[in-house]
């Protein structure tokens, strides 16, 4: 079977990948990056009175003919609290920034400009024009405004203004939902003794974080022996619940690489095997039913590789984020040789000091084993299937690593 090109590979994995049709309710606490599922229109209008922008003294503008003037004080307007009677000529209100502009009042004068002269009495320093310091009724929005559509990701921003035009909770799209499995019979989970000949599991953890990031919500299958009844088992509970099966590995050619062989027995449909990349040739892509499989080699680097490559864009299409170039153009910091016919993902660093652009620089030990390697790069180096030798400075493009 011939290996096939990484591009080639991620637009087959992206075929009629769709946003999860489902959707749920959820709090605001909880909004922050969710996709909204239905135009979020403005129950309320915002402010829904002509509010002060400034704490000081709410008065009738025609009456600041000549500064300075002395108002009389007859009550005060806070926010939450309003003045109650109209303000009649020649009289002041007390008012503080969000409270009501009272009846009868077209400005606010700020208390910078003003004095007292006694408790009763305001004296005003400098005129203000009608409408100075208030927030008209409706300045932010009105009801029926469209405030976030239908869509849209969740910022900052656009909780509050859920908020603030009325929704206490907001239907968003349901998170693809992927269920991460890490098999071999060499695997003990965090924590517990690691016997002869045995390794800690430590790939899913990494993955399950990608995929959280990108939209994913996790569904931890711990450790499957390395047995076909095992793994099938998983594979149906994925079929039950998952949107998406993770493996991590048993993809490879040995005698206990099971993914492959159970994928067949179960009927699943191979979309392609083996990836004319390094790390991570043995990727297998499958479906069954409504569900995705991504079998990832079990070698740490790998296996994050292809979850940069393959796992992350498919999470954020089912999420219903759009599409994005994640590719960044820099400048390389060494010399590299030519390419051979694997495109190469190397595990490199990133000096943004450089004012012509970034320079990348590969880490010197590439093994697809060393996670210790992995966690001190920020950069995925990108290295065409037979690139030909390059000079330091050359152009290259890189992912940097979050
Ligand atoms: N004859 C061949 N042998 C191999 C080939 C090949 O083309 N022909 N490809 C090699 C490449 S490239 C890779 S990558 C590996 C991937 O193999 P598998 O996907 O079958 O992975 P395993 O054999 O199960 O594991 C490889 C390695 O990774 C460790 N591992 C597995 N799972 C985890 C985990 N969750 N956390 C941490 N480490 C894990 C495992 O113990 C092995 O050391 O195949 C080559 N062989
Ligand atoms: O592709 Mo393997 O991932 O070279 O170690």
């Amino acid at each position: 079977m011939s290996l096939v090109p990484v591009e080639e590979a991620q637009a087959r994995l992206l075929e009629g990948a769709r946003p999860v049709a489902k959707r749920e309710e959820i709090g605001l606490a909880d909004l922050a990056d969710r996709i909204a599922a239905v135009d979020l229109v403005a129950r309320r209008t915002q402010p829904d009175f002509d509010a002060s922008a400034m704490d000081g003294y709410a008065v009738r503008a025609a009456d600041l003919g000549a500064t300075p003037c002395d108002l009389v004080v007859v009550g005060e307007s806070a926010a939450g609290g309003a003045y109650g009677r109209t303000v009649a000529a020649g009289e002041a209100v007390r008012i503080f920034t969000g409270a009501p502009v009272p009846q009868g009042a077209d400005a606010v004068v700020i208390q910078e400009n003003t004095e007292r002269p006694s408790p009763e009495a305001v004296r005003i320093l400098q005129p203000v024009d009608p409408g100075g310091h208030i927030r008209r009724a409706g300045n932010d929005f009105r009801t029926g405004a469209m405030l976030v559509p239908a869509g849209s990701r969740f910022r900052p921003a656009s909780i509050a203004l859920a908020a603030s035009g009325g929704y206490p909770t907001v239907e968003v799209l349901r998170r693809p939902r992927v269920a991460i499995a890490a098999t071999g019979d060499e695997l003990v989970l965090p924590g517990q003794p690691v016997g002869p000949s045995q390794i800690v599991a430590s790939n899913g953890y990494g993955i399950a974080a990608l995929a959280r990031a990108a939209g994913a919500e996790i569904l931890d299958y711990g450790i499957v022996r390395d047995d076909e009844a095992a793994i099938g088992a998983c594979l149906d509970r994925a079929a039950g619940e998952a949107d998406v099966l993770v493996t991590i590995g048993g993809a490879s050619v040995g005698d206990h690489d099971l993914i492959g062989p159970v994928l067949k027995a179960k009927g699943a449909t191979l979309d392609f095997w083996k990836i004319a990349m390094r790390p991570g040739k043995p990727m297998m892509a499958g479906r069954l039913g409504f569900l995705r499989i991504l079998g990832l080699p079990g070698n740490p680097a790998s296996s994050l590789v292809s979850s940069e490559l393959f796992v992350v864009p498919l999470v954020e299409r089912l999420a219903g984020r759009p599409d994005r170039d994640r590719w960044v153009r820099g400048r390389l910091g060494v010399d590299l040789p030519a390419n051979d016919h694997r495109a190469e993902f190397m595990r490199a660093t990133l000096d943004q000091s450089e004012s012509d652009g970034a320079m990348i620089t590969p880490l010197g030990r590439q093994d697809s084993s060393l996670l210790s390697i992995f966690a001190e790069a920020t950069a995925l180096l990108y290295r065409p299937a037979g690139a030909p030798a390059a000079r330091q400075g050359d152009e290259c493009r890189f992912i940097p690593l979050g």
